[in-house]
């Protein structure tokens, strides 16, 4: 008989797929998919025998939970049939509590986690949360699993988890949405949109990168782009005023947070 699948990952949507592609990046692994309407990148992973695309169910070491926080009641049903003795339920729906994995799968292995679109570049960020006095081995695979997408932080305590979820879960689409508005403000400037998007995108890409490669605080890099009285200065003076960007991120954040800490009550 053909041994339980190491790994089975329920939904291959946006954040599935893209968790999907960060593991296959990663170490080898036996990966199971279960998509009730699998993307064309997903089937043909399937036709390549790279993964599995719905088996029957069995017993799996490692079963990630990847679906709409809204569909997991319903959906717990069906997991339920891949998890066993032996098995740890790793969950990176915003909002679903450690308690409430543990009833609908009928297990106390869980963990919960939050990753962000990055990973599927193994340049995400990912934290993770674990009921008190989880097996360590169980800390570990979540490691594990976590690493080939990017950092890995954790467990922490899983009050932290709607905070996390606001700013790195969501995170990628703050940076995506300034590089969109100002892409924008450049067309607004007068500039051909083609090369205000491709200014915009190479100066996002650019930051971030050399954020990443230098190691100094945002805080440094942004002032060492800031002469005294320059133009720079003039455009903070409008994004640092009140009202400004750390008051709107203070309220997206706190929107954010508040809508996780929803799901978990409707995911009751
Ligand atoms: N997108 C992101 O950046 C992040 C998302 N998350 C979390 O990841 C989870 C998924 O989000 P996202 O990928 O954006 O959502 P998607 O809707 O793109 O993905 C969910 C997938 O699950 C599928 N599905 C529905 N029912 C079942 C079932 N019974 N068995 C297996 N799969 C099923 C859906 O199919 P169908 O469309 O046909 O219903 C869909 O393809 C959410 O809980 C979200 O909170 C966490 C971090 C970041
Ligand atoms: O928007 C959402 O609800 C999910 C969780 C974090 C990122 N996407």
């Amino acid at each position: 008989m053909k041994p339980a699948a190491s790994l089975t990952l329920v939904g291959a949507g946006r954040m599935g797929s893209a968790l999907l592609h960060g593991w296959l990046k990663g170490p080898e692994r036996e990966i199971s998919v279960i998509e009730p309407s699998p993307r064309p990148e997903i089937r043909a992973l399937a036709e390549e025998g790279r993964i599995q695309l719905n088996p029957a169910p069995s017993e799996s070491s490692i079963i990630v939970l990847a679906v709409k926080p809204q569909q997991f009641a319903a959906v717990s049903e069906q997991a339920k049939a891949f998890v066993g003795p032996k098995s740890v339920a790793i969950s990176i729906m915003a909002g679903v509590r450690l308690a409430q994995l543990s009833r609908r799968l009928g297990t106390e292995r869980v963990i919960r986690s939050m990753p962000n679109t990055p990973g599927a570049i193994g340049q995400g960020v990912t934290v993770f949360t674990a009921p008190e006095g989880a097996k360590r081995t169980d800390l570990s695979a979540a490691r594990e699993l976590l690493a080939p997408l990017g950092e890995v932080h954790g467990p922490v305590d899983e009050a932290m988890m709607s905070a996390v979820t606001a700013l790195s879960g969501s995170g990628p689409a703050y940076i995506f949405l300034l590089a969109e508005v100002m892409a924008e403000a450049g067309v607004a400037q007068g500039l051909p949109r083609d090369l205000a998007l491709s200014l915009a995108r190479r100066t996002v890409e650019g930051a971030a990168a050399l954020m990443g490669e230098s190691g100094d605080s945002p805080e440094a890099l942004r002032k060492a782009v800031t002469s005294p009285g320059g133009t720079t200065q003039a455009a903070l003076d409008i994004l640092m005023d009140t009202g400004g960007m750390p008051a709107l991120f203070r309220n997206a954040l706190s929107a954010a947070a508040n809508r996780d800490r929803q799901l978990s009550q409707e995911a009751d």
